[in-house]
């Protein structure tokens, strides 16, 4: 788990690791971030795959259909997957927080900068990927989750993998795109520090019932010990002087 990783991804100890812990009061307002920009094609969704330690709609990022624009980042991002993270109860589940509030769920949207030729290789570059990240908040049952819920049965343990077609990843989306943003990496092993992380400061909704939903995948393999995935959240990291700005007033 994330208290090992340094042994085996030195880069653990980074200067710049994700997730954070956002204080709003310190975020400063940049009059120079634009608006965000997502143009995704809803045919693009290919398939959706337990990968032992979170679950994947992936899409085809082949050409600019799928692709994020404007915000903190210069050029144009292609959509590769969204996933989520998520807690054993609703008091623990997100990656990043909000004045140390931990919300039960946190969406990531993961896109690579086109200036590269694929996602490896603009992984290993500090202006290389851009994940957007949006909060689940306990509330009514969220219409938009069903459809990547209900597919969760096909893909219960580690390895399964099935067809997700004409899923239309806006629909993820609050009505606000107002957002954080800083310098971070991913979250999970290779923990590379290439990620540009916009957060946004609007929830969604997510009802007990379908967290359960979450809740009832598993880590394990077929015909391995049943492991309930949960908890699958690195905890914050330091700041190491990044600053965070906000896009809004
Ligand atoms: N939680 S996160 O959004 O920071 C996040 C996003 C993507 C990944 N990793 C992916 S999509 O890996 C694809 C394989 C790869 C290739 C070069 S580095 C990893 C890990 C964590
Ligand atoms: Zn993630």
């Amino acid at each position: 788990g994330p208290v090992n990783w340094c042994k085996d991804f030195p880069i653990a100890n980074g200067h710049r690791q994700s997730p954070i812990n956002i204080i709003s009061g310190q975020a400063s307002y940049d009059s120079a971030l634009k608006p965000l920009k997502l143009n995704y094609d809803p045919s693009n969704s290919t398939d959706i795959l337990n990968n032992g330690h979170s679950f994947q709609v992936g899409f085809v990022d082949d050409t600019d259909s799928s692709t994020l624009t404007g915000g903190p980042i210069t050029g144009t991002y292609r959509l590769k997957q969204f996933h989520f993270h998520w807690g054993a109860s609703d008091y623990r589940g997100s990656e990043h927080t909000v004045n140390g509030i931990k919300f039960p769920c946190e969406l990531h949207l993961v896109h690579w900068n086109t200036k590269y030729l694929s996602f490896g290789e603009a992984a290993s570059h500090p202006d290389g990927l851009a994940v957007v990240g949006v909060f689940l908040k306990l509330g009514a049952a969220n219409p938009r989750l069903q459809k990547v819920l209900d597919a969760l049965e096909a893909i219960k343990s580690k390895g399964k993998q099935t067809t997700f077609t004409n899923f239309d990843a806006k629909t993820l989306l609050p009505d606000s795109l107002d957002y954080w943003t800083y310098n971070g990496s991913l979250t999970t092993p290779p923990l590379l520090e290439s990620v540009t992380w916009i957060v946004l400061k609007e929830s969604i909704s997510v009802s007990l019932t379908q967290m359960g939903k979450f809740r009832s995948l598993k880590f394990s393999g077929d015909g391995e010990a049943h492991c309930c995935m949960q908890d699958n959240y690195r905890p914050t990291q330091p700041l190491k002087g990044r600053k965070v700005r906000r896009s809004f007033k």
